[in-house]
């Protein structure tokens, strides 16, 4: 998804979350960004598989998170930016294809605390996806000072 097919607001999320080394590594792609909705894919990496074309529980924690508190993010005010705080993951069926797809949302947008989710699907090939893992987990919402801005 290119930046300017987006509002500025969620333009400045996704170029912030891209900024990010840990999503660089992961290869993390945003493919729809909306209030309260974020979509990402991330390749099926062999440096992040326990064996060869499975991917390992915490590539899929990460993908998770980021889809879920960037969806949060995406509910926030101009100024203000969010921290994981807490995180859960369940993965049901092997994440293996191509890449992994995460829908991110939010379950409830608080002023202090937001608590958000991700759906996890494994993506063939031939674009089919079959669902492997969720996350769960809190965000702290944060007016931005200089250490996050
Ligand atoms: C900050 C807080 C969340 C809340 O702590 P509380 O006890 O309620 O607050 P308290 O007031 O005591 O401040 C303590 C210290 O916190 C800092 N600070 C506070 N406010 C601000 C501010 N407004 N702006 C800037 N900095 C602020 C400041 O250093 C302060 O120290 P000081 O007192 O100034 O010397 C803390 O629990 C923490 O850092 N946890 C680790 C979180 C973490 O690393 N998560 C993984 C992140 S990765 C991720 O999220 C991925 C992702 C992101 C986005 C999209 C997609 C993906």
């Amino acid at each position: 998804m290119t930046a300017t097919d987006l509002p500025i607001a969620l333009q400045h999320l996704q170029s912030t979350v891209l900024a990010m080394p840990m999503a660089r590594t992961l290869g993390l792609r945003f493919v729809r960004a909306a209030p309260g909705a974020v979509e990402l894919e991330m390749p099926i990496q062999d440096a992040f598989c326990f064996r060869p074309g499975q991917l390992q529980a915490t590539a899929l924690f990460a993908l998770g998170d980021f889809a879920a508190v960037s969806a949060a993010g995406s509910l926030l005010p101009p100024g203000w930016a969010n921290a994981t705080v807490d995180g859960s993951v369940k993965l049901f069926a092997p994440a293996r294809g191509c890449h992994v797809r995460a829908r991110g949302r939010v379950v409830d947008a608080g002023r202090l605390l937001s608590i958000c989710a991700a759906d996890l699907y494994a993506v063939a090939e031939d674009g089919s996806e079959t669902p492997c893992a969720t996350w769960l987990g809190t965000a702290r919402n944060l007016e931005v000072r200089s250490a996050l801005a």
